[in-house]
């Protein structure tokens, strides 16, 4: 492989000198322009691996410089080197196209990285070639092959992500696959709801703490964003922060360090943040209960996911790819198949639940048939759904009511029959499979 070539654009000498010998101490070759105006030269003459730019030049900014490499030699990964505290520029950049920034004063460390992860995706003697996806996200549909496209690109960037869709149509799936499919897959990918965390512990959980720092602490605790220190934290449910978290949120974004807490130093953390919420970010804004930048940071690129009657040709493979995983989880030989009125059924239904929900009603009938091959009555849902069901907080709201009277008939079964399921099962009339199915549903140990 030859010596991968990094073309340094500054017009200070002291933070040329200061990239070229690191990088010449990794093996890496620089060269150097020192105007906006000599780089497009240097770009169209000759090959690099990598552009790294200051933003401010004497004719001209990074951001061109950004804008002029998409156009022209849009395989060409450029970072960018901003003034200490001044990440808007960086995040305008990252949202034209630059997959990550450093900050002055230059921190050798960072640095070092940044130029591993650009070099490390492709071998320079082969221009980018992308490599066919092992994914997990089915569909054949436009909207997911768009989807599986984005993804593709984004394993180059470093920048935050913020994947927005309605419930169940598959947002953590995608933050997975942006994780494993770039540059920090062999890094940890750090899943957190953020919806789940009560809020007088989120500081804690989210940044560690120091022994002794508040009651309780008894030894130092690591926080999540430690745990994925080199690869992806997943913010799911970031709408839910509040406000005080958001704060603190923000600072560790900007710094890429975060404090825990009872601690008095910074501790420098290299996260990619991705994250996720079902909810419209934007109108949390505008109601005062989502921090405006904030959400500026976490948007520098969006994704979206489509809701699944958007994509009803998927059902059947979609369909074909969840019961190979409820075969799995029941442990069947051989994962059932759908009759054909069984499909059609499924692709009349609506699905406000989405993907989860196609996954729920499959699970249901597998549950409670005994057969290998689901037919139309087996999925038990209504062609045509009337209105109310996707008026989501009505249907929960009886959900619920209706699971708690299940919970409490199998419970007051399972204890009088001292808890033998098979007993159990005939005195509620259902089969031993159906009792099994409908236990672990309700969480019932
Ligand atoms: N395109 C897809 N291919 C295969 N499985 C999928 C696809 N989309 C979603 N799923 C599966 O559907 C389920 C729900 O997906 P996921 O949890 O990612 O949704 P979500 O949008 O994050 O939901 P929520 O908003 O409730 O957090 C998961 O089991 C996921 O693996």
């Amino acid at each position: 492989m030859s010596t991968p070539r990094v073309l340094v654009v500054d017009d200070e000498v002291d933070i040329r000198k200061l990239i070229e010998i690191t990088l010449a101490r990794m093996g890496v070759e620089t060269d150097a322009a020192e105007n906006v105006e000599c780089a497009r030269e240097r770009l169209a003459d000759e090959q690099f691996d990598l552009c790294l730019t200051d933003m401010r030049m004497p004719d001209g900014t990074g951001t061109d410089l950004v804008r002029h490499i998409q156009t022209h030699h849009p395989t060409l990964p450029v970072a960018v080197i901003t003034a200490y505290g001044n990440t808007d520029d960086a995040v305008e950049c990252m949202k034209l196209g630059a997959f990550d920034f450093v900050s002055k004063p230059v921190d050798i460390h960072m640095l070092r990285k940044l130029v591993e992860s650009a070099l490390s995706l492709e071998s320079p003697a082969s221009p980018r070639t992308p490599q066919p996806a092992q994914t997990a996200l089915v569909g054949e549909t436009a909207g997911i092959r768009q989807l599986r496209k984005t993804i593709e690109k984004l394993g180059r960037s470093q920048a935050p992500v913020y994947i927005t869709g309605e419930s169940g149509t598959g947002k953590e799936l995608v933050a997975r696959e942006i994780h494993s499919q770039g540059t920090r897959r062999h890094g940890p990918f750090v899943p957190v709801n953020c919806g789940a965390i009560p809020s007088e512990l989120m500081e804690s959980e989210l940044f560690g703490h120091l022994r002794g720092s508040f009651t309780g602490a008894t030894q130092d605790k690591e926080g999540l964003f430690q745990a994925a220190d080199g690869g992806t934290l997943f913010l799911d449910e970031v709408a839910d922060l509040p406000l005080h978290m958001q704060v603190k949120l923000l600072r560790a974004i900007q710094e890429r360090s975060i404090r825990p807490v009872g601690a008095k130093a910074e501790t420098p953390v290299d996260v990619r943040i991705v994250s996720a919420t079902h909810h419209d970010l934007a109108e949390r804004v505008r109601e005062g209960v989502f921090r405006q930048d904030l959400f500026y940071r976490l948007n520098v690129i969006q994704v979206t996911v489509p809701p699944l009657r958007e994509r009803m040709a998927d059902i059947p493979r979609l369909a074909n790819s969840l019961l190979a995983g409820i075969a799995e989880r029941y442990g069947l030989s051989q994962p059932p198949t759908l009759t054909p009125d069984a499909v059609e059924r499924l692709q009349g239904h609506s699905f406000p639940g989405n993907v989860r929900e196609l996954d729920n009603v499959l699970e249901r009938a597998v549950a409670l048939t005994d057969n290998d091959r689901i037919t139309a009555d087996d999925l038990q849902v209504d062609p045509a759904p009337p209105a109310s069901m996707n008026a989501g907080d009505d249907a929960d709201g009886l959900r619920n009511e209706l699971e708690d009277l299940e919970r409490q008939r199998i419970l007051e079964a399972l204890q009088a029959t001292r808890f033998n399921k098979t007993k159990a099962a005939e005195r509620l009339g259902m089969s031993f499979r159906q009792l099994r199915y409908r236990t672990k549903k309700l969480g019932i140990d």
